[in-house]
């Protein structure tokens, strides 16, 4: 079954001080089957971003359909889903990780993953074992789990994006560039939870520059300027 179709996705903005619009990304179809994870490859500016921020809705897409198959609404088309249902396939079904850290104020590390769980209706005690677990897994300092994350290295936030995504065991997880700042260690760390995600059946959806850490990793391997797979389980080339 189809976790995700994009079909005929466009998005243009808008750049107000020059009276323009500008299209970022346009003809943009593809598919993913529960459980698969694909991998997007393209230049700068080619258009990865808005596609992973238009399927999680933090751009509006203004062309093509993206049909998601929500286990509470069936069907939907995140283009056109309303605010509420947004905001329930955030808390509940999609995750989103990307090199930026977006956090509430005067809220610890540790809160924070607890919070992630909390909202999925874990009790109390589940919610504090597995965020421990999780930042452990991740290798923040314990020393960081009850402060503010806003002073963390780039490389911190990222670990802490990471676990707060991914302790929710999302149906559908959007991944951006989340190995941007990390060592290698940590990226064999993402690597595990990607595995384990990926076992119990989360569908992914990633970019990542660095090739290798794809290796092995995506079932297909979408590029954004043939705008087709190139690549489908065990490095099958598809050409066009
Ligand atoms: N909010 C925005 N307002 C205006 N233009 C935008 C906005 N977001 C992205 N763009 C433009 O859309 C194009 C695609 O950007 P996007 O970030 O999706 O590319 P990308 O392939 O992810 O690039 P990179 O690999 O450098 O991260 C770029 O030209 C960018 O400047």
């Amino acid at each position: 079954m189809s976790m995700l179709e994009i079909k005929n996705f466009g998005k243009r903005f808008t750049i107000h001080h020059l009276g323009k619009t500008m299209q970022a990304v346009e003809h943009i179809d593809f598919s993913l089957e529960t459980g698969e994870f694909i991998g997007i490859v393209g230049k700068s500016g080619s258009g990865k971003s808005t596609i992973l921020k238009s399927i999680y809705r933090t751009y509006l897409p203004d062309a093509g359909r993206l049909l998601y198959y929500s286990e509470r609404f069936g069907s939907i088309d995140l283009a056109e889903a309303t605010e509420r249902e947004i905001l329930y396939l955030r808390q509940y079904e999609i995750g989103y990780v990307s090199q930026f850290l977006n956090v509430m104020p005067r809220t610890t590390s540790r809160q924070l993953v607890e919070k992630a769980l909390l909202e999925m209706g874990e009790a109390e005690e589940v919610a504090r074992r597995e965020a421990e677990q999780a930042l452990t897994h991740f290798e923040l300092d314990p020393k960081l789990w009850d402060t503010y994350p806003t002073t963390f290295s780039g490389g911190e936030k990222l670990r802490l994006n990471i676990a707060m995504a991914t302790v929710k065991k999302p149906r559908l997880l959007l991944l951006d560039e989340p190995t941007a700042s990390l060592d290698q260690q940590s990226k064999e760390k993402v690597r595990d939870i990607i595995k384990k995600l990926k076992a119990n059946g989360t569908t992914l959806v990633g970019i990542f520059h660095d090739i290798e850490f794809m290796d092995g990793l995506c079932d297909k391997v979408f590029d954004m300027k043939r705008r087709s797979f190139i690549m489908e389980k065990q490095g099958v080339a598809h050409e066009g």
